[in-house]
């Protein structure tokens, strides 16, 4: 397969010596138009990747802060469609990598193959698609190859090494690596066995590896960069955006608070 932007991206941090900072927001979160804004000014804050939650009712794996950024998302009108054209539109102006964090039943209910040609089309780069499991992936996988497209699986605490090595094999773009058993959101400490997590799933591939969940400060997002090649923020800058005023200044405060995490990152 072709090399993807995200692919790219990772070669050229890793001949940096640097690590990577990934950005997760709901897609459409207040609307789409100021998702176009928000995703041009976090790249402008320096992030390297961006993770765009395809807003839907039920988000299992989601804390409430991402919950309610879906539903706000969903609230204001955003569709399939509206999101890829946001999409489209973020590709006319930049070429920074994006993944959509999708749940199956969208794209089933859309039929898989359209929903994913057209992501490809607009200018997506993967998808995590968050509740497939291993056992079925492999038409998904096959779809998103045929469209260039990577396909980021989740590892997590309670994944054995067996599956481990199975999921590292169908994995391409890099390798999530959720920090904690739960649901997404801002927490006080990185968990505890964070970093041998990581370790856990090094010993079984050389990709990149990307640790997320729980991570809402420069300080943590400094540590959970020593642990690992790359590090997700999502709640906390979904609320940073959400609770300043949704004005260019608002935007700015939001966006400077990002680029602390970012500068904490870049400075491993
Ligand atoms: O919100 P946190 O704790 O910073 O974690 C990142 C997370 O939001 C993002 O990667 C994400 C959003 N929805 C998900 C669903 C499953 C796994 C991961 C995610």
């Amino acid at each position: 397969m072709k090399k993807t932007r995200i692919d790219r991206k990772f070669a050229d941090l890793k001949k940096q010596g640097k690590k990577g900072f990934i950005a997760y927001l709901s897609a459409g979160d207040p609307n789409l138009e100021d998702t176009v804004d928000i995703v041009l000014r976090l790249e402008e804050a320096g992030v390297d990747l961006i993770e765009l939650g395809l807003p839907f009712s039920d988000p299992l794996a989601d804390g409430r802060v991402n919950q309610e950024a879906a539903t706000r998302a969903l609230d204001a009108g955003s569709t399939f469609d509206g999101v890829m054209a946001c999409v489209a539109k973020i590709r006319e102006q930049s070429e920074i990598p994006m993944i959509f964090y999708a749940y199956m039943n969208p794209l089933l209910s859309r039929g898989y193959e359209a929903s994913i040609r057209a992501a490809a089309e607009a200018g997506i780069d993967g998808f995590l698609l968050l509740d497939l499991p291993l056992e079925e992936e492999a038409p998904y996988r096959k779809a998103l190859s045929d469209n260039g497209l990577n396909s980021i699986k989740l590892i997590t605490p309670t994944t054995p090494d067996e599956r481990i090595e199975k999921i590292v094999k169908r994995a391409n773009g890099f390798i999530y690596c959720v920090s904690r058993e739960g649901v997404t959101g801002v927490q006080d400490e990185i968990a505890e066995g964070a970093g041998a997590l990581v370790q856990r799933i090094k010993d079984h591939s050389a990709q990149t590896v990307a640790l997320g969940f729980g991570i809402g400060t420069p300080d943590q997002a400094r540590d959970a960069a020593g642990l690992s090649d790359a590090v997700v923020v999502g709640s906390a800058i979904v609320n940073a955006f959400h609770n300043n005023p949704h004005t260019a200044e608002g935007r700015a405060t939001a966006a400077a608070f990002v680029k602390q995490m970012v500068d904490a990152v870049k400075a491993v």
